[in-house]
């Protein structure tokens, strides 16, 4: 990074350098590391482009390169990703939370609504929670909610209890510690989950920066990829409240399969929901009713 000491040089220099074919935008992710670990805003930018950059954010900026260059992802870098306009701490125990998953909080708020208005709260489960992503977005928009996050990872549920404390939603959020229901004994009125749902034999294949720095885990979803959904529909029954929902994120081509299997197990599909892209991305299911049959 030689001789890269005014912003303009090293905006200029970090482009240069991620100029590779696995980086889309090498432009924008070279200005989002120089903002970042330099503390410029964009303003300043565009203001003061010939600004003096301190050596201490230079030796930050190259190490952050090298890791981009690695093909670790931008938000895993700077440790923290921005999901439903809340600002989430990841750890390497966690699944980068991704925009598809903000699909599964817009189908799921009208039902938590509904049973707010209804109840007076709503008592929300949230099955491999990772982060909190999904609990925490809900509970950020909805006062009179509750959520448990449940994940079999302890590392998972340590940095999805800093989030809500950061995000002061820590007195409406409980970890537990759990393969999906074993330790759960309460019920609820939403049961949501975005679980690991990717074939066990495509892991390999997957891009560098998914298969290499997000958690097998939180990806594996079994031979087929639908274990997850097998395991959440047998055991919902016992959690769920009556009149309750479940809301699960699906594989784009995992439509007919996921129905099948929570219908196979006394569920009726109430919705379905496509994500930006225009992909199945979300399935909403409610206990059969005896005129289902
Ligand atoms: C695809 S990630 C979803 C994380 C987060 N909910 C999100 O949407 O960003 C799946 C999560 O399920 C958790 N998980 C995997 N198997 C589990 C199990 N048997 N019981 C509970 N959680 C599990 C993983 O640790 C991971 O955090």
């Amino acid at each position: 990074m030689e001789g890269a000491t005014t912003l303009s040089e090293l905006l200029r220099f970090a482009r240069g350098r991620l100029t590779v074919p696995y980086i889309d935008d090498p432009a924008l992710e070279a200005r989002m590391i120089v903002e970042h670990f330099s503390g410029i805003s964009r303003a300043d930018a565009i203001s003061s482009p010939d600004r003096l950059i301190p050596a201490e954010a230079l030796v930050a900026i190259d190490a952050a390169l090298r890791r981009r260059l690695a093909h670790e992802p931008i938000h895993r870098i700077f440790g923290r990703r921005e999901f439903y306009g809340l600002d989430l701490l990841l750890s390497p125990e966690t699944l980068e939370p991704r925009p598809d998953t903000e699909t599964l909080v817009e189908a799921m708020l009208p039902v938590i609504s509904e049973t707010v208005a209804r109840k007076g709260e709503c008592r929300i489960l949230d099955l491999g929670t990772g982060t909190g992503a999904i609990a925490l977005a809900l509970l950020s928009k909805i006062e009179q909610a509750v959520a448990t996050g449940v994940d079999i990872s302890e590392g998972a549920l340590e940095t999805a209890a800093l989030n809500a404390g950061r995000l002061g939603l820590g007195e409406r959020f409980t970890p537990v510690r759990s393969d999906w229901f074993a330790n759960i004994f309460e019920q609820y009125d939403a049961i949501v989950s975005n679980p690991p749902y990717i074939p066990a034999t495509h892991i390999d294949s997957l891009q560098a920066d998914v298969r290499d720095f997000d958690p097998r885990g939180a990806l594996d979803g079994g031979e087929d990829g639908l274990d997850a959904y097998r395991l959440i529909s047998e055991g919902a029954h016992r959690c769920l409240a009556a009149g309750g929902t479940i809301g699960v994120e699906i594989g784009y081509d995992q439509k007919d399969a996921v129905t099948g299997i929570f219908q196979r197990a006394g569920y009726r599909l109430i919705n379905a929901a496509r994500d930006l892209a225009g992909n199945d991305r979300v399935l909403m299911f409610q206990e059969s009713r005896p005129e289902d049959a």
